[in-house]
């Protein structure tokens, strides 16, 4: 049986956390024997693509080089990676950015404009400058170039300010580099998060729940994975506790993590979900789960409980895994089978933290 790091700190937090949601949770369950169907089918899926860190880099999107300018593209991503779900379901209209031919939307679609912006010359990766750019001009990154698109990218005001944030605090803390903030974390990935959300207040993914506080940190985490899974572990992304990382508390991994039968909702809130996404299919607005509603954190910590209890699995069967390359690969499951997806509703929030 593989030693499991012992972890302490901000990781330890977050599946503490999704231990303590899941246990007092009314609506959403981890069901033991999907669990253990998800661990079969994930690890034999994982083992014939020989799915490692080596896909971060291979998306068209992301760096295909590991070196400091890829360190800061990740952290400007990390801190936007929130909150792409559209509030009209008809693709036509969800926000689109168009690069070499290929039309981007949802989470790629913030990749795209970023990556636009490059070209156009705009330094959006230099903290100096994002620090201090205007609401026009970080309209002008995220503007849609799709003349049928009516959709904006959704919370352009949350995302300026949070931009502007992370940009001044990188500038008076760390010269503007959050390399440099990586290189202060002593090849801890637990350290690493433990300083991105006692420095940067939009990452602090913490909620009540059951009369008691719970921490998620997704952005915080799913930051750290990034510069891990872009070195493949080595190097500036080498972390001795990179295990210790939960799986990234977002809408998109809970959906797969049904299709697979880890994760099941109780009938009232299965039709709570079912009718928010009829609505947004027939044109109207969704019906929205308010950030740190009772429901939202039930589908999110037992989204990372789930996560866990597959990895435990996983393990079990002498195959080395951590809950990031489960995510990332449950992650690029979901967006590759949108169409199976589609049978089961996302919950809508809106929301910075992911
Ligand atoms: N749990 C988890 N959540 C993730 C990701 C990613 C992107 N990572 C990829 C990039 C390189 C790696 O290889 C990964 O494949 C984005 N998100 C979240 O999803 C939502 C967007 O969804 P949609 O609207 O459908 O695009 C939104 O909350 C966003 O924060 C992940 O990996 N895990």
């Amino acid at each position: 049986m593989p030693v499991v790091q012992q972890c302490s700190d901000a990781a330890e937090r977050v599946l503490t956390s999704a231990q303590f949601i899941s246990e007092h949770s009314s609506d959403v369950s981890v069901p033991e024997d999907g669990v253990r169907q998800a661990a079969r089918e994930i690890m034999a899926r994982m083992k014939s693509t020989g799915y490692s860190t080596a896909e971060w880099k291979k998306h068209t999107l992301t760096p295909s080089v590991a070196d400091d300018a890829a360190i800061e593209w990740i952290f400007v991503v990390d801190a936007l990676n929130f909150s792409f779900w559209p509030t009209r379901a008809d693709r036509a209209e969800q926000y689109t950015v168009s690069l070499d031919g290929a039309a981007y939307r949802g989470y790629w679609s913030l990749c795209a404009a970023i990556n636009r912006a490059q070209r156009e010359g705009v330094a959006i990766t230099d903290a100096h400058h994002y620090a201090a750019m205007t609401a026009e001009q970080l309209a002008h990154v995220f503007r849609t170039d799709d003349p049928d698109t009516q959709e904006p990218i959704p919370m352009l005001d949350e995302r300026v300010r949070v931009l502007r944030e992370a940009g001044q605090v990188l500038v008076e803390k760390y010269g503007g580099r959050f390399a440099n903030m990586v290189a202060q974390c002593d090849g801890s990935a637990q350290r690493l998060v433990e300083l991105v959300v006692r420095d940067f207040p939009s990452f602090r993914d913490e909620h009540e729940f059951a009369g008691r506080s719970v921490c998620l940190y997704k952005r915080a985490q799913i930051l750290v994975a990034d510069v891990w899974a872009c070195f493949e572990g080595r190097g500036k992304g080498r972390f001795a506790d990179i295990d210790c990382i939960t799986m990234f508390a977002d809408y998109r991994v809970p959906q797969a993590l049904c299709h697979f039968g880890a994760l099941e909702y109780s009938p009232r809130l299965r039709a709570h979900l079912e009718q928010s996404e009829a609505a947004v299919r027939r044109g109207d607005a969704p019906v929205l789960l308010p950030s740190g509603h009772p429901w939202e954190v039930e589908i999110r910590g037992n989204s990372i409980w789930a996560v866990e209890r597959i990895r435990q699995h996983i393990l079990a069967a002498g195959t080395s895994v951590n809950a990031i390359l489960i995510d990332f690969y449950m992650w690029d499951y979901a967006k590759e089978h949108a169409d199976h997806m589609r049978a089961i509703p996302i919950h809508h929030t809106r929301s910075v933290y992911y």
